[in-house]
């Protein structure tokens, strides 16, 4: 309790994540397209949330909003309890190399450095000693199954393969909140198992995640699934069935081929 008797939130009641009133519209050839109208959303540590919704819903635009790589035209975003509305390129370049982990559908790995390099680079950035960035590197591959991949180049692994780099490289620096877009979208159904497997593993672990995607299936992986549509949250819940595993792998990988 404070002195005046309120009680005060504990650091891990603060969401991960919170948004309030964000609302974006890009201006490119023809028509303003309103991608995000009006997104209130919490975040708390520990969830696995996937955005799901047709093509053009405006999840990418949310999920880069969330992640600072494009700015809300209203609205405020909030980081551990820490409001973002003054932070400026440099200061988002710092959060989404400490704080917040992010994977794309095309995975953009820097393709002229190896494998380790790719993964060990945001450590060092980071102000990690060589050292400890090698090992914590050496950890995540081998934890990916990439051991003897180190010295590869990025264009001589399959597809999966890329996109456990890239998930390595989002992880080293242990970020609070990882942010997935469509991480499965370029993938073959082995590969998405793979992907989803890893993300239910991290999960598992107790790993923030919010996850964008189109297929519902992939989504069934969360623990609560937003539905977005035309720029809006249609539907929050939880999914239905038992309480989500705190270990192992979920259900996803049910998928079939
Ligand atoms: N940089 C941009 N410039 C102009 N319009 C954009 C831009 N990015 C997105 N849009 C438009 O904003 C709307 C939402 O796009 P967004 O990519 O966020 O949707 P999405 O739900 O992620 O779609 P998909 O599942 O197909 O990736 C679409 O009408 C899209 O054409």
């Amino acid at each position: 309790m404070s002195e005046d008797g309120t009680p005060v939130p504990r650091a891990e009641d603060t969401p991960v994540l919170r948004a309030e009133g964000l609302v974006k519209t890009h201006h490119g050839v023809g028509a303003p397209a309103r991608a995000v109208r009006g997104v209130d959303l919490s975040v708390g540590r520990g969830e696995f949330v996937a955005i799901t919704g047709p093509s053009g819903a405006g999840k990418s635009t949310l999920l880069h909003l969330l992640g600072g790589l494009q700015r809300p035209d209203e609205g405020s975003i909030w980081l551990d309890g820490r409001c973002t509305d003054s932070f400026g390129e440099a200061r988002w370049a710092v959060e989404r190399r400490k704080a917040i982990g992010i994977v794309f559908q095309f995975f953009n790995l820097v393709s002229n450095l190896s494998v380790a390099d790719n993964v060990e680079l945001p450590a060092l950035l980071a102000g990690t000693p060589p050292k400890k960035a090698r090992a914590e590197r050496a950890e995540l591959l081998a934890e990916l199954g990439l051991e003897g991949k180190e010295r590869s180049m990025p264009g001589e692994l399959s597809g999966g393969e890329q996109q456990r780099v890239a998930l390595a490289r989002a992880l080293v620096n242990h970020p609070p909140l990882l942010l997935a877009d469509e991480p499965a979208g370029s993938l073959d159904s082995k590969g998405t198992r793979e992907v989803m497997r890893l993300l239910s593993r991290f999960h598992g672990r107790g790993q923030t995640i919010v996850l964008v995607t189109h297929d519902a299936r992939l989504a069934s992986a969360a623990d609560r699934v937003i539905s977005f549509f035309d720029g809006r949250i249609a539907d929050d819940a939880p999914l239905d069935g038992p309480p989500p595993r705190r270990s192992g792998i979920s259900g996803v990988l049910e998928l079939r081929d």
